[in-house]
């Protein structure tokens, strides 16, 4: 198995405020890596960091060394837009650009990079909205704005809109949190098809979400990464009280 992302001593400080501390993970290409802790501990945090959104962040700072594909994503001479291509990203709430149409929504980063040949934006706006199992719902309607679409087909919409540039590793930050559930499960559900075209990172606060959906779970507390390893052993056999206490529900 390949590691695709490589974290070594990654430090996040807002200002003085030490965020995430001396963070050690690995990931490897085409697995779900879960991301879970209490509200606070660090998890959006570290996740930022994996695609230089703390760049846009007055007073915040990365610090340790970050390698995607061998690559340190913080040298100096790294594009931070090509990190985020390279690295896709799905918020809490579906955010599609509120005057585009479904199709221009799932096109707009490979028009941004220049891409205008109209077949190939349809080849792969087909492509992306069959990846995000959203086609089928949005065919006859892609002229349509984007903003008809339900909660759920819109958050599809984002996955669909992420995937379209093809990203190394897609960020999924507590991407259901805003659906309901048959929503929900049609994401989850999507999670294990999707991991074979990239490799996922979600952070949730759903425990049965991440022992669902997952392959490895990191369970962070104040800022530290307490405990790392495959999932079905992070709950049932954890090897930290405190990752114990947090799975079996006796707090957070
Ligand atoms: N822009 C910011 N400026 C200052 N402090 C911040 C900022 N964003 C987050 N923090 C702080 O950093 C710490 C970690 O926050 P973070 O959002 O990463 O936690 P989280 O584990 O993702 O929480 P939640 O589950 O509630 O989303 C918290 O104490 C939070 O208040």
């Amino acid at each position: 198995m390949t590691q695709l992302l490589t974290a070594r001593n990654v430090d996040v400080y807002y200002g003085s405020k030490q965020a995430v501390k001396k963070v050690n993970l690995d990931v490897e290409q085409g697995t779900v890596s879960a991301l879970i802790g209490p509200s606070g501990c660090g998890k959006t945090t570290f996740l930022r960091a994996i695609n230089r959104m703390h760049d846009l962040t007055p007073g915040a700072r990365v610090e340790g060394e970050l390698r995607l594909d061998g690559q340190d994503i913080y040298a100096s001479g790294i594009d931070p837009v090509e990190v985020r291509r390279r690295v896709g990203m799905v918020f809490q709430k579906p955010n599609p650009f509120p005057t585009m149409s479904v199709f221009d929504n799932v096109v707009s980063g490979l028009k941004l990079a220049g891409m205008r040949d109209q077949k190939m934006l349809s080849e792969i706006a087909e492509r992306s909205l069959r990846g995000a199992a959203l086609w089928e719902e949005v065919k006859d309607r892609l002229k349509a704005p984007a903003t008809g679409l339900s909660g759920g087909q819109q958050q599809r919409l984002c996955i669909a809109r992420a995937l379209a540039v093809q990203p190394e590793i897609l960020l999924m930050d507590e991407p259901t949190s805003a659906l309901d559930p048959a929503s929900t499960a049609k994401i989850e559900d999507l999670m294990g098809e999707l991991k074979k075209v990239t490799t996922i990172i979600i952070v949730t606060h759903n425990m049965h979400q991440a022992a669902r959906v997952s392959d490895t779970t990191s369970f962070f507390l104040n800022g530290d990464l307490v405990e790392h390893g495959p999932t079905d052993q992070m709950f049932t056999s954890p090897r930290d009280e405190r990752t114990e206490a947090y799975v079996t529900g006796r707090f957070g």
